[in-house]
C-alpha cells in the first residue's frame, strides 16, 4: 500500500526527468501500479484512513512521485455536486497525451501545491481551462476525453510531472500574483 514515505519529493532528480511510455496493453506490474496509486488517493481523501496512514489529502498522483518513471497517471477528484457524479473523474491513465487545449487560460484561485513539495511556493499558476486527453485505460482499450475547469488543471498537473515540470516553473517569478486578462479563476 502506497504512504506518503513512498513519495519523493523535490530535489530528487526522477522529478526532473521525461518518464518512458509504458507498453499497451500494460503489464500486470503497470496494472498493479495503477491499481495502487488509485487506490493512494482514495484512502487520503478518506478521513479514518488518512488520519490513520497520515496522508495528505491527494487528487492526483504520477508515477515518477514514486520513483517510477513510466508515463502513468491516477486522478481521483470527487464531484462537488453529487448529482452530477460525472462532473468527479475517477481513473488511472496509460501513456496520457493532451491532444488539444483551449486559448482559454485558467488557474487555482489559491494557487497549487504538490504531493512532492513540503513547502507553500505562493503564485497563480496558468494552464489551459479545457483539454482533450488520450490514454489507453488498464485494458490497453484507447479513450479521448475533454476536460475542463478543475479535472482540466488536476490532469495537466500529472502530466507536468511524467514531463519533468513542477507547478511552480509555470509561476511568474517577478510578478506570481500577476493575473493577465481572461484568465479564468478556479475557486
Ligand atoms: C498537493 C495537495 C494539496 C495534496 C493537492 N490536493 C489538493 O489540491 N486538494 C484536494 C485534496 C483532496 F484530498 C481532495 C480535493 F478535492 C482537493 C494534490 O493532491 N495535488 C496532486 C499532486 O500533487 N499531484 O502530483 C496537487 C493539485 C494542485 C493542482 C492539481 C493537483
Ligand atoms: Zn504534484
Amino acid at each position: 500500500m502506497i504512504t506518503m514515505d513512498d513519495i519523493i519529493r523535490e530535489g530528487h532528480p526522477t522529478l526532473r526527468d521525461v518518464a518512458k511510455e509504458v507498453p499497451i496493453p500494460p503489464t500486470a506490474e503497470d496494472v498493479a501500479l495503477g491499481k495502487e496509486m488509485l487506490q493512494f488517493l482514495k484512502n487520503s481523501q478518506d478521513p479514518v484512513k488518512a488520519e490513520e496512514l497520515h496522508l495528505r489529502g491527494g487528487v492526483g498522483l504520477a508515477a515518477p512521485q514514486l520513483d517510477s518513471s513510466k508515463r502513468i497517471i491516477a486522478v481521483h477528484v470527487p464531484s462537488v455536486d453529487p448529482e452530477k457524479p460525472e462532473n468527479g473523474i475517477s481513473t488511472v491513465m496509460y501513456n496520457p497525451k493532451v491532444l488539444s487545449h483551449s486559448v482559454q487560460e485558467a488557474c487555482l484561485g489559491e494557487g497549487e501545491g504538490c504531493l512532492s513539495v513540503d513547502r507553500e511556493v505562493p503564485g497563480y499558476v496558468v494552464r489551459a481551462a479545457r483539454i482533450t486527453v488520450s490514454y489507453y485505460d488498464a485494458e490497453g482499450e484507447k479513450h479521448k476525453i475533454r476536460l475542463k475547469n478543475y479535472n482540466a488543471i488536476v490532469v495537466q498537473h500529472e502530466i507536468d510531472h511524467i514531463n519533468g515540470i513542477m507547478f511552480y516553473d509555470h509561476i511568474d517569478e517577478k510578478n506570481p500574483l500577476q493575473l493577465k486578462d481572461g484568465v479564468l479563476v478556479i475557486e
